[in-house]
């Protein structure tokens, strides 16, 4: 199914707009599933199956298995999320972004072998760059545009003929990149009034919220700027307040029940 369609279903059954980040950090695994030769698998799948029932997506990040060698546990980690919960779209947050010749395999590299939903991206390199990504119809293109963390302004906010370059980017996208439907902007809960400027400039384009949580950003905010009229619209992506709410082996439980405050955090704020 297009991930545009599977993450509007998601918003609907779980009544949800929460997307919980997968990011396994090997020194902070309970003690009770650390030891294990499959420990990082483990961990995320239990973690999905306490979940599943609470978000609109999931987001593995792919430095956290790829720099323990853990590529193979990512992949059955995915298989794991559409065999078990169908439904449920996979965002890998990958960030790739390269020439026209190269992108085609960071490309296949996310929906053949990987055959997650979406993927992130950087348009840094331009539309070339892009291109093999946004012909995917049917897979979620999801494309940096104002991020989270501090040095996010280094750049983004840069003067670009009188609008910051961020917002040149969601103009371009949204006007000139979206022709399939398929693309999503990444905009941090750290800048909640700059995401009220991509808002309206993208209409009701997903947004891809990180930024709550550990790095500390404005939820409330965040959703008074970015919410559509229909109340949806927006991805609000957590990884470490979720992952490691408890350090014990009741760490799924407690990772439900936070997802369960933050999506209920949330829908408070929702018509
Ligand atoms: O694309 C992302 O997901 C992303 C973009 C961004 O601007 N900021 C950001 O933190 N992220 C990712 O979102 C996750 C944030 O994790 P927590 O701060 O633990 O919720 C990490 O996996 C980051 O790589």
């Amino acid at each position: 199914m297009h991930f545009m369609q599977s993450l509007k279903d998601a918003w609907r059954r779980n009544d949800s707009l929460v997307c919980v980040g997968l990011d396994p950090e090997p020194g902070r695994l309970p003690a009770s599933i650390a030891g294990d030769a499959d420990a990082i698998f483990a961990f995320c799948r239990d973690i999905v199956d306490a979940t599943a029932d609470l978000v609109c997506a999931y987001k593995p990040q792919i430095a956290h298995f790829a720099a323990q060698r853990a590529e193979d546990a990512l992949e059955r980690l995915i298989a794991h999320i559409h065999d078990r919960h169908p439904g449920v779209p996979v965002i890998l947050d990958a960030k790739r972004g390269d020439i026209g010749s190269t992108a085609r395999h960071y490309a296949s590299e996310a929906f053949d072998r990987y055959k997650a939903d979406a993927v992130t991206l950087n348009p840094y390199l331009g539309h070339d760059s892009i291109a093999p990504f946004l012909e995917r119809a049917d897979k979620g293109v999801i494309l940096l545009c104002r991020t989270s963390n501090p040095g996010g302004k280094d750049f983004q906010a840069l003067d670009c003929g009188g609008e910051p370059l961020y917002l040149r980017v969601a103009e371009t996208i949204a006007r000139e990149w979206n022709g399939n439907g398929n693309c999503a902007l990444v905009t941090g809960a750290t800048w909640p009034e700059e995401l009220g400027k991509v808002r309206a400039v993208v209409g009701d384009m997903p947004l891809l919220v990180p930024g709550i949580g550990a790095q500390g950003g404005d939820l409330e905010a965040a959703l008074r700027h970015g919410l559509t009229a229909a109340g949806d619209g927006l991805m609000i992506s957590s990884s470490r307040a979720i992952l490691y709410a408890s350090g014990t082996s009741d760490f799924a439980q407690a990772a439900r029940k936070a997802t369960d405050e933050l999506r209920q955090a949330v829908n408070r704020h929702r018509g």
